[in-house]
């Protein structure tokens, strides 16, 4: 062995035992703050039967904070990925809570309720969005995760639509960059693919790519990502699209990476609960608003977002289920409703529509 070696190895040794010292440090001061957390529990508890112990402006501002004072060298989102998960398990030793999602397993609404919850959360995948809606309105679940907008393909019209039908609020939202891969199974010949499955929003977002690679390539639309890569295995013709967790939930080869047209191709998924979510200091609220069938009446409800400078972010039309060419519009607007300004023109708004429904008031995305 040559003296550099020996100093190499010396070097590692002594960096290992400051690991080890550190790794004690974080490991008291995890448990210091779980017990912190149990005891908040015990304050939550003496508020009576209702209790909340999810806290989506507490969490959000927590997750704000270690982003802000991250000096690296990790990023601010592998910070705040780290604090997501302790807060996580925090929570769940207060009281486990339960998430109902659009599923089945691995598709991407399962990774944006792990990217919101954490690994802690107990989550159920369920067939259809109509099913989230009436498992939290039923009390089955405390919160539901739902699909609600993609930046390529525009909005998911059936989650807007059982708003129509819902008392349940929104709580939370998260957005979850999309990267789709052409992923093959173990019998898959790679030069005899004569079809491609997926969900009709992932083929529509890799429509290009399709063209370019495979143009004449029969492309079966089913009923989710998932279930497309579930469908390969065993079929020697036959690729699927999907995200990295249907390909390791179902042991898929990666074929061609990150296929979709735009880099950026992103989905909103929305958090639906029954709780009111008080201002985390950077929110986001949602309305679902009808107006009298009258000329100008689109004009009068946009009119004191201007005069109150309140930042649309999203408007969506879509028709009424109580009459043939009535419109409902949802609109997502920067603030939250208890805030002056926009508590007035929320007031302003309601005298003018025939119908106005907050749905809530909710923390901006953090990761
Ligand atoms: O501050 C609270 O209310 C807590 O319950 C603590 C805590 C945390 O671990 O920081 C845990 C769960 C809540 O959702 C928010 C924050």
């Amino acid at each position: 062995m040559t003296e550099e070696t020996v100093s190499g190895d010396q070097h590692l040794l002594e960096l290992r035992n400051r690991i080890d010292r550190i790794d004690g440090e974080i490991a008291r001061l995890i448990s210091e703050r779980a017990g912190c957390a149990l005891e908040v529990a015990e304050v939550k508890k003496a508020t009576g039967e209702d209790a909340l112990y999810y806290r989506p402006e507490r969490e959000a501002q927590v997750l704000r904070r270690a982003m802000e004072r991250n000096s690296g060298p990790l990023t601010d989102e592998e910070m705040a990925r780290l604090f997501r998960e302790i807060m996580s398990a925090c929570l769940a030793l207060e009281e486990p809570v339960k998430v109902a999602y659009l599923g089945p397993e691995g598709t991407f609404t399962q990774q944006a309720t792990l990217k919101h919850f954490g690994n802690s959360a107990q989550s159920r995948p369920l067939a259809a969005i109509d099913e989230v809606f009436r498992e939290v309105e039923a009390g089955a679940v405390n919160y539901g995760v739902v699909p609600v907008e993609n930046s390529t393909e525009g909005v998911i019209n059936h989650t807007l639509d059982n708003f129509m039908n819902s008392n349940l609020s929104i709580c939370g939202e998260v957005e979850l960059r999309i990267h789709h891969h052409l992923m093959i199974s173990d019998v898959t010949r790679p030069k005899s693919i004569t079809r491609i499955y997926s969900h009709a929003q992932s083929l529509a977002q890799c429509r290009k790519w399709l063209d370019a690679h495979y143009p004449n390539v029969e492309r079966v639309a089913v009923s989710s990502n998932a279930d497309a890569a579930k469908r390969v295995k065993g079929e020697w013709n036959a690729a699927a699209i999907a995200g990295d967790m249907a390909a390791e939930l179902y042991g898929l080869k990666v074929l061609s990476e990150k296929i979709e047209d735009r880099p950026d191709n992103s989905t909103r998924f929305l958090i639906i609960g029954t709780q009111q979510v008080p201002s985390s200091g950077d929110d986001k609220t949602s309305l679902m608003v009808s107006m009298r069938n009258e000329p100008g009446a689109l004009h009068d409800l946009l009119e004191p977002f201007r005069r109150y400078n309140i930042d649309l972010t999203r408007v969506e039309t879509r028709p009424s289920q109580s009459g043939n060419w009535t419109y409902v519009f949802f609109i997502d607007f920067k603030g939250h409703r208890d805030t002056s300004g926009i508590a007035e023109a929320l007031k302003e708004i309601g005298a003018c529509a025939s119908d106005l429904k907050v749905l809530g008031s909710y923390p901006r995305g953090v990761l």
